[in-house]
């Protein structure tokens, strides 16, 4: 294999290929590791939900195009955002017939920060430093994702009520979505390797099977409670008005008492997301 073909039997990009073509080694400081393990690229793609719309695939740093490779021979079109200039100068070169014929766009910017286009799905390997604002930048737009991230945070965002993961950012990832971990990807499978594993996961959207009035504030409470999870949520509640915004937070906790003591008593990290709402409908209507 040269070069210049560097194409499996299946005809996809060899990741070792791409890389020396890029003429990059790939900067742990800037986020880059490349996944260079042909077969857990090939899977990727196969994770989206079955019946997902792939007419057009929203990647999050193609990077040197591996799985850029991948979603073009999945979805009908797709968007790369890189922000590395030469990366993406390189994609628009090495995928220039994909660019000619309108099927792939690369955006060169910070994907923090540009303006995300409509997608039908995303299928990313997240910069790490950038993962949680990309994250919740993605998980509103109500669409499947296939997104790799470093294993720990992906335990947290999937994690279920009574276990050590569960907290913040499950319950507010869960609010959007069912989020489940389909692979666990070893260091590596990556140039240059990551220092922890990582794991893919699978983000479907759905409705929440609760009401909350103001989501803003139902995110900010839950995050306020979190801070004193050891603590019992009525003193949780009480501790951390500066963070929830609560101007009465003892009238709070007696409209809860009068609804359900047991709930006062319970620690955050036992709560499931719809306790969590009602607690907060309690505190919208008395505390603020
Ligand atoms: C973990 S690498 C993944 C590269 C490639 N998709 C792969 O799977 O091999 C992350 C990529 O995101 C790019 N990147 C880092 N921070 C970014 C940001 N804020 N916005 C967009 N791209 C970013 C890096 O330059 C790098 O190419």
């Amino acid at each position: 294999m040269t070069d210049s073909t560097p194409d499996s039997a299946a005809g996809s990009r060899d990741p070792d290929a791409l890389r020396r073509r890029a003429g990059v080694r790939g900067d742990p400081d800037r986020d880059q590791h490349f996944l260079v393990d042909d077969r857990i690229i090939d899977r990727i793609p196969g994770y989206l939900p079955p019946g997902t719309d792939t007419a057009h695939i929203l990647e999050i740093g193609g990077g040197t195009g591996g799985l850029t490779d991948r979603l073009l021979r999945t979805g009908e079109r797709v968007t790369a955002i890189e922000r590395d200039p030469s990366l993406a100068a390189f994609l628009r070169e090495e995928f220039s017939d994909e660019v000619e014929a309108g099927r792939l766009h690369v955006v060169e910017g910070d994907a923090v920060e540009v303006d995300l286009p409509e997608f039908s799905a995303c299928v990313s390997n997240l910069p790490y430093g950038v993962s949680s604002p990309i994250a919740f930048r993605l998980l509103p737009r109500s669409r499947p994702l296939v997104l790799t991230f470093q294993r720990e945070f992906a335990e947290r965002m999937a994690a279920d009520p009574d276990t050590d993961d569960y907290g913040r950012l499950s319950v507010t990832a869960g609010h959007y979505a069912d989020v489940e971990i389909v692979e666990v990807i070893p260091p590596s499978a990556f140039d240059p390797q990551p220092e922890v594993e990582s794991a893919v996961v699978r983000v479907r959207p759905r409705d929440p099977d609760y009401e909350v009035g103001d989501e803003g504030f139902f995110f900010d409470f839950v995050k306020a409670l979190f801070t004193q999870r050891r603590k019992t949520v009525r003193n949780g509640i009480r501790n951390t008005a500066h963070i929830s915004g609560l101007s009465d937070p003892e009238a709070v906790v007696d409209a809860v008492a009068a609804e359900d003591e047991d709930l006062l008593r319970a620690r955050p990290g036992s709560l499931a997301p719809s306790e969590f709402a009602a607690l907060t409908t309690i505190a919208a209507d008395h505390g603020r």
